[in-house]
């Protein structure tokens, strides 16, 4: 009896199963279609000419379908129907997980859990990536994006050489490489911004102690970068003008000298130059050293001096070993100075307050709609993708850096003070 009622229940989910993956439209079926209806065809006498799908690969992340398209079409005539294709592949009244027939469980009542699973049909957003090589490849990806990613110590082993842990994509984790050069990032307040400075500076930390130089600006009262102060890798933590100042100067000089080296001994960047060492600039809110948003005469100034120094760094910097980090939760044009905006090639942005904002940080619109806090557009010169990225708490970022942190021989600080006091020599000094 009991056998009877198993193999006649699992033969219905089969049955189901098997019905319900024929009467799904494939999506390159519906990609044919939707083309159509958008007029992505060329007439030829009475012969309708349209797209015809060469061959079709399944990935982890979804389905990448390849096509042949007209003559008479070209690649910017379907890239501009985009959204058309987009949302045709979305519009439907939602999907059955067909996993969740695997799951039946045979010994409880099994058409009940038919009729739940078949009631719960969810909707996942596709998102579609289009590229042309003779032929076109329209990748749709079904993966879900996770709606949070905590942050685990072993994302940082699988990071290579200046390589952080960026989030999952679409396509998977990703990794964004520090050498790639100088990074905006931009946000709302309260959607990400400090979370992920703060998990730069970790895995800096942690994956290059003797090779990372930190000058850190935070002008919010300096509390986000406060217990990175001590971490030997870190030199200033500037919390005020006059220190933001003075640091970046100081920057400036030094990289000044390293020009003159370079130019001396006739190498043409710091690779050539054979040296490991990396210096990242991160200035966590621009607009509290931009000359066009603080008033008075002398602030004004001290301001002008700063961006004066941050442009430098973004114009010549990135060859001689200088990354800049330019945060902003404000990205007017007025903020985000033209020279150093065009100097950073990887844009990071979290939702962002309208679409002006977003096309002042990413010159189009979007990061207004970004859903939650940690999911932001990642920019490259390769491409433009949304990630969710890793939220890493203060206790696992203390519990990474405790190896780091020396005592400093800052006369201000008090510890030092104490340590000298008390005879103590083993403090170590950092060149300020
Ligand atoms: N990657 C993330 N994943 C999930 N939640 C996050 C993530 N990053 C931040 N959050 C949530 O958002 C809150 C604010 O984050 P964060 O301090 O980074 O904001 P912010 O954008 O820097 O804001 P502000 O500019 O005002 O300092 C965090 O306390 C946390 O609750």
């Amino acid at each position: 009896m009991l056998f009877e009622i198993i193999s006649t229940s699992a033969a219905v989910s089969l049955v189901c199963l098997s019905y319900l993956k024929r009467s799904e439209m494939d999506d390159g079926e519906k990609i044919k279609k939707i083309a159509l209806n958008c007029g992505l065809y060329v007439k030829e006498g009475k012969e309708v000419k349209s797209m015809q799908l060469l061959r079709k690969e399944n990935h982890e992340w979804g389905t990448e379908y390849v096509f042949r398209f007209p003559l008479g079409l070209s690649f910017s005539d379907i890239e501009k129907k985009t959204d058309n294709l987009r949302d045709g592949l979305n519009n439907r009244k939602g999907r059955v997980d067909l996993m969740a027939f695997t799951k039946i469980n045979f010994r409880s009542n099994v058409v009940s859990q038919i009729k739940e699973i078949l009631q719960k049909r969810f909707v996942s957003e596709k998102d579609i990536d289009m590229s042309y090589d003779g032929a076109l490849h329209i990748k749709v990806l079904d993966r879900e994006m996770p709606s949070n990613v905590d942050f685990e110590k072993k994302m940082l082993g699988k990071c290579i050489d200046w390589e952080i842990p960026l989030g999952e994509t679409r396509y998977g984790f990703i990794h964004h490489d520090m050498e790639r050069g100088h990074i905006t990032i931009a946000g709302a307040t309260r959607k990400g911004k400090t979370v992920l400075i703060k998990l730069i500076i970790t895995a800096l930390i942690n994956n290059q102690p003797d090779n990372a130089k930190l000058t850190l600006i935070d002008l919010k009262g300096g509390l986000a970068f406060t217990r990175f102060k001590n971490a030997k890798q870190v030199e200033p933590v500037a919390t005020n003008l006059d220190e933001a100042l003075a640091a970046l100067q100081s920057v400036k000089q030094e990289m000044d000298q390293v020009k003159g080296w370079f130019d001396k001994n006739g190498y043409e960047d710091i690779k050539e130059a054979g040296i490991d060492t990396r210096h990242f600039i991160i200035v966590d809110e621009a607009a509290q050293i931009s000359p066009q948003i603080l008033t008075g005469k002398e602030e004004k100034e001290k301001a002008r001096k700063c961006e004066e120094a941050l442009s430098e760094i973004a114009r010549i910097g990135a060859g001689l070993g200088y990354r800049l980090i330019y945060c902003s939760q404000y990205p007017t044009a007025d903020v985000m100075n033209k020279q150093i905006k065009q100097n950073c090639d990887t844009v990071i942005t979290y939702k962002l307050r309208d679409a002006v904002a977003s096309r002042v940080v990413l010159d189009e619109s979007g990061a207004e709609k970004l859903p939650l806090p940690g999911r932001a557009i990642y920019k490259t010169p390769d491409g433009v993708q949304q990630v969710q990225t890793p939220f890493i708490s203060n206790e696992q970022i203390e519990e990474i850096i405790s190896p780091h942190i020396v005592i400093k021989s800052r006369k201000e600080d008090p510890a030092f003070e104490e340590a000298k006091k008390d005879g103590d020599n083993s403090f170590e000094l950092t060149p300020m």
